[in-house]
């Protein structure tokens, strides 16, 4: 697991390692130059010929860390020159510092206006520590840099991207590569500012451990997280892996439950029940035969669903079905009498959107799927309002309601439901899985990871990172275009041994 930072969060492990450890900013800051010298020389080989570089620079510490890369480069014997965006802003010391060093190493200083002759731009305009609006020159720069036909590596983090969010304050470089200090930052790792980031490259510059042990930051999964799930004990049952629930489907819509239940059967579900409406069961039972399928109608869903509820060791309410007046009373039953964790999705989300008074006087674990749309629809909140601050919104909500939030969109959060509350930033997944019937697989993925005894949040973390790595292995096989949600499923055992 590693953590991604917000730039304030950044500022205090900066302060933490150089104030209470006693690091020199310059040794931190020689490290980081060193790092962005680095990515920089590997792009320079692939041009195969003499290429110009230059580093763009704020007066801030982002525009000394790009000098003093521009400076470390030009020692290799790269030709590089440096560029000041000259406002009437204080420079800091540090800057102060590398540009008496440059200056003594001999390297060239030209205008801003000189940018599109060069190959290779250092983007030191802004990092951590951009904290409004870009306007005037700086805005013009970004727009001179992101109009020339160069190469653009970022230090820190493409300038003009909020670090806290991912939000582009009104003009922001893109990047082709982005060199980052120590962790992640939190806007390299939400949309726009993931896409402007380029290729991000993590780079260790010496901070202190221990600094971030009071921050909380954002997590995320790296591949190595999967060795975590669990194996599968020799001395076992089909008991032993819990008895998922999957109360799905309607009239005529019988694929959601199909791809819930299969998905919970893929990633470790030792027993799946699927309650559905009474016309889909034939259908059901035969895609999934491995699955106990029970019929409902009009006026036996109560019964039945009492039977099935006692049974289950994990519920998941929702996928495909609709918002009848039947699903209305099933779904206000569920959260009367499951006892169990409950994973709330699709339409189940929806009929709670018309009276959100359900959700909160649920008393035991519930994890909620909702996608962008849904969770408008249960927050109230414009589309603007909500990504302005995905993270901090999810974070909010969760709390508020006592549910693991699971809020999906390109860069899926999840947010646990406590003050001061863990929240997960997800990095596996692809565009190729923006197609129907996705969620419905996540709620079984999710499912799997329950009933192998991961606890909630981390169960509710490693499914949405599981199934984003089953759609990424599925474009590879498939092509982008051509993913569809039954692949998905069907690939997710490759995913779990990946
Ligand atoms: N030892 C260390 O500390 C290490 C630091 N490191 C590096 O430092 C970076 C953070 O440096 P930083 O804190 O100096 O902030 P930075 O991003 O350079 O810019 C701040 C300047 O911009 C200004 N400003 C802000 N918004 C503006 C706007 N819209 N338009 C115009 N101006 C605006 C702001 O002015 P002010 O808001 O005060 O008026 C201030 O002058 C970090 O990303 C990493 O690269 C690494 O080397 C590791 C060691
Ligand atoms: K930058």
């Amino acid at each position: 697991m590693k953590y991604a930072l917000t730039g304030r969060m950044s500022k205090e492990v900066d302060r933490f390692t150089i104030d209470k450890m006693g690091v020199p900013s310059l040794v931190l800051m020689e490290r980081a130059a060193v790092s962005t010298a680095m990515k920089v020389a590997e792009i320079v080989a692939l041009f195969r010929r003499n290429v110009r570089i230059l580093a763009v620079c704020g007066k801030g510490n982002n525009g000394a860390d790009a000098v003093a890369a521009a400076r470390i480069l030009s020692w290799q014997g790269v030709a590089v020159d440096i560029a000041v965006i000259d406002d009437d802003r204080k420079e800091t010391e540090e800057f102060a510092t590398q540009m008496t060093i440059a200056g003594n190493s001999g390297l060239n200083f030209v205008n801003v206006s000189a940018i599109p002759e060069y190959d290779i731009i250092i983007d030191g305009i802004f990092g951590t520590g951009l904290s409004r609006n870009v306007e005037g020159i700086y805005a013009d720069v970004i727009d001179l840099i992101n109009c020339s036909n160069n190469v653009v590596v970022s230090v820190d983090i493409p300038s003009g991207i909020d670090s806290e969010t991912g939000a582009v304050l009104s003009k922001a470089v893109k990047a082709d590569a982005t060199v980052t200090f120590g962790y992640n930052k939190v806007g390299n790792m939400i949309y726009p500012g993931k896409e402007l980031s380029g290729e991000v490259t993590v780079a260790d510059i010496g901070f202190c451990p221990e600094a971030i042990k009071t921050l909380n930051p954002c997590m995320y999964f790296t591949e190595d997280d999967l060795r975590k799930i669990p194996d599968r004990k020799a001395y076992s049952n089909k008991g032993t892996y819990g008895k998922i629930l999957v109360i799905a489907g309607s009239r005529d819509m019988s694929g959601a439950a199909y791809l819930s239940g299969a998905s919970a059967y893929r990633t470790g579900a030792g027993l799946v029940e699927i309650l559905t409406y009474e016309s889909n069961t034939d259908i059901i039972k035969k895609l999934l035969p491995e699955a106990i399928v029970t019929g409902y109608n009009e006026d036996n869903y109560c019964c039945m669903l009492e039977k099935s509820l006692k049974k289950a060791t994990c519920v998941i309410l929702g996928p495909g079905l609709s918002k009848d007046i039947t699903a209305h009373n099933i779904t206000e039953e569920v959260l009367k009498r499951c006892e169990v964790p409950l994973i709330i999705d699709a339409d189940a989300l929806n009929i709670i959107a018309e009276d959100i008074s359900l959700l909160k006087s649920y008393s035991h674990v519930a994890i909620i799927t909702p996608h962008i749309g849904e969770f408008m629809r249960l927050t109230g909140l414009t589309k603007e309002e909500l990504l302005k601050d995905s993270v901090a919104a999810a974070k909010c909500f969760a709390q508020e309601f006592n549910v693991i939030l699971v809020m999906k969109n390109a860069v899926t959060v999840v947010a646990e439901p406590c003050e001061n509350g863990r929240a997960y930033i997800n990095s596996s997944g692809t565009g190729a899985m923006s197609k129907a019937g996705m969620g419905d697989v996540l709620t079984g993925v999710i499912a799997g990871m329950l009933s192998l005894r991961i606890e909630p949040f981390s169960a509710a973390c490693m499914g949405v990172y599981l199934h984003g790595i089953a759609g990424e292995i599925a474009e590879e096989e498939q092509g982008s275009h051509s993913v569809m949600a039954g692949d998905v499923v069907n690939i997710l055992g490759k995913a779990v041994n990946k």
